[in-house]
């Protein structure tokens, strides 16, 4: 049985830099996948949603060209074309990602799907089920998550859609039915109403991405009813059934209701890809939701296993994976290690316009009891969006009363991220929010609406 310095299992966000890190101090690695290299982002995730949200993009302007002064005869939306680019796009990253870590000698990249014989040996079963052990000095896990599918009546039988299948669609949904308003239920709700399908968001919580603010989460409700996009709150499917199209049997404030519709996307929620990793066979912990439980520094019970990602339950986003990749490399092999406890989580939804997000919101200084100081500004006060004629949206940021710094940030607006982006860089230098205010920043840009925002904050 051959023996690695290092083994990690899953070759995502975090499975590719690390091992990548590791080959770098001359050990050798084995990195073992059983799907394709490149994880959720690169296949199911990031970048497809956002190859097929640009799609969406370019038809919702289109459908606005005429108030622009560019008058069309007519246009129509090919799925297949759609999907298509879609393709492209995940091939050309898997491939380049693939392509880097293939000519990395050091690397031995295995297929198949691993789980824990014993804490020190992992079995991998091939495709074909084969079976073969090697065993390593150090263990890495970046196993990542899977879409969570509810027990309901009848939902099984179905052919429901999740965030991966529906991305193969060869043809526009008539009426597109979402369970569940959280990111993936956003982005692609705003993203097939572009395309030119009915949608229908029903969610059992009480409102959209109830972990934002009330007035962002308005004002996301304000911009999909205006793009005619529904939504049904405190609403408990109970039962699932299809025959040309989808039943679901709901219960409502109202009662129960029967909502109909010709396709089923379930997106309610992901877990972490635990289960067949033969853990009992380790003292690696589980939390109560199935994460693997580690330390500030992505280390197991099991001193020389470690846990990154998804899978680890760190916040559900690429960079941070990426990000554990760096904590978990520096804590196994230099001495400088960082933390992961004081790390801030940025992160941009992706509808349009996008919702860029970092720090502490209201609700949770709130929550947490600690004292603000808010600012808002309304992106249909900022000059460049009234030339762009891209006017919903808001900026708004807590700041600290006593040190002036900020706490957090969400960017509701047009290119959103990249704006939270420069939010992030002042957190992180500790640049106070009277200095942002008279800070002479290009204009026309959207970031001098910056200067607007913090003269907000009172
Ligand atoms: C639709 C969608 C859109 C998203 N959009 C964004 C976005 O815009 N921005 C953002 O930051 N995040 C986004 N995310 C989240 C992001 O994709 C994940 O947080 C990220 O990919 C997690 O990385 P990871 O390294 O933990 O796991 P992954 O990248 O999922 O990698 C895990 C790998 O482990 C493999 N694996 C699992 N079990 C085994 C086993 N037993 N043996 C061997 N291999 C195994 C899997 O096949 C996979 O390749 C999105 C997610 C989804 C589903
Ligand atoms: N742009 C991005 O960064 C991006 C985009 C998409 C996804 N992601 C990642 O993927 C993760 C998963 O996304 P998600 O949207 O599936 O999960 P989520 O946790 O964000 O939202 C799930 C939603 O489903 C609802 N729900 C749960 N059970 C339900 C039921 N039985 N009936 C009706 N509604 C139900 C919940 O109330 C919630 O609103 C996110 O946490 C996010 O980190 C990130």
């Amino acid at each position: 049985m051959e023996n690695y310095d290092a083994i990690v299992l899953g070759a995502g966000q975090s499975g590719m830099p690390l091992a990548k890190k590791i080959s770098k101090l001359g050990l050798s690695v084995a990195l073992i996948e059983k799907r394709v290299i490149g994880g959720t982002c690169i296949n199911d995730g990031c970048s497809p949603t956002k190859t097929m949200v640009s799609s969406a993009r370019v038809a919702h302007i289109v459908s606005r060209a005429a108030d622009f002064g560019t008058i069309l005869p007519h246009y129509r939306i090919d799925q297949r074309i759609v999907k298509k680019r879609k393709d492209h796009i995940v091939e050309l990253f898997r491939g380049g990602a693939e392509k880097s870590l293939r000519k990395n000698e050091s690397i031995d990249i295995l297929m198949g799907s691993a789980a824990f014989k014993d804490s020190r040996t992992i079995q991998i079963t091939s495709d074909t089920g084969e079976i073969s052990f090697i065993s390593g000095t150090k263990i890495f896990i970046n196993t990542g998550s899977e879409p969570r599918i509810p027990e309901i009546e009848g939902l099984a039988d179905t052919p429901y859609l999740t965030s991966t299948t529906i991305m193969e669609l060869e043809e526009t949904p008539e009426h597109l039915l979402i369970m569940g308003g959280g990111y993936i239920g956003l982005e692609f709700a705003q993203m097939f109403s572009r395309f030119g399908s009915k949608v229908t968001i029903i969610d059992r919580a009480e409102r959209l991405v109830h972990k934002e603010d009330e007035d962002v989460c308005k004002e996301i409700s304000q911009i999909f009813s205006e793009e005619g996009i529904d939504t049904l709150f405190n609403a408990e499917v109970r039962k699932v059934s299809y025959q040309d199209g989808f039943k679901l049997t709901t219960e409502t404030p109202k009662g129960l209701l029967d909502i109909k519709g010709s396709h089923l996307l379930v997106a309610t929620g992901r877990i972490p890809s635990s289960a067949h990793l033969g853990l009992e066979n380790t003292r690696v912990k589980l939390t109560d939701k199935g994460f693997i439980q580690t330390d500030d520094f992505l280390q197991t019970s099991e001193k020389h296993i470690y846990a990154l990602g998804d899978v680890a339950g760190s916040a559900p986003f690429t960079h941070i994976a990426y990000h554990d990749a760096h904590i978990a490399f520096q804590h196994a092999f230099k001495e400088n290690a960082v933390s992961k406890h004081e790390r801030l989580v940025p992160y941009c939804v992706f509808i349009d316009p996008q919702l860029g997000r970092i720090g502490l919101n209201e609700q949770e200084a709130q929550a947490k009891g600690i004292p603000y100081k808010t600012g808002k500004f309304l992106m249909k006060h900022a000059g460049r969006t009234l030339e762009v004629d891209e006017t919903r949206g808001f900026f708004k940021v807590q700041v600290d009363p006593e040190s002036k710094k900020i706490l957090g940030a969400t960017i509701l607006s047009l290119d959103g991220g990249e704006i939270l982006a420069t939010l992030q860089m002042a957190m992180v230098g500790g640049v106070t929010y009277d200095t942002i205010a008279t800070l002479p920043i290009a204009h026309p840009t959207l970031a001098e609406s910056l200067n607007n925002l913090m003269g907000q904050i009172e």
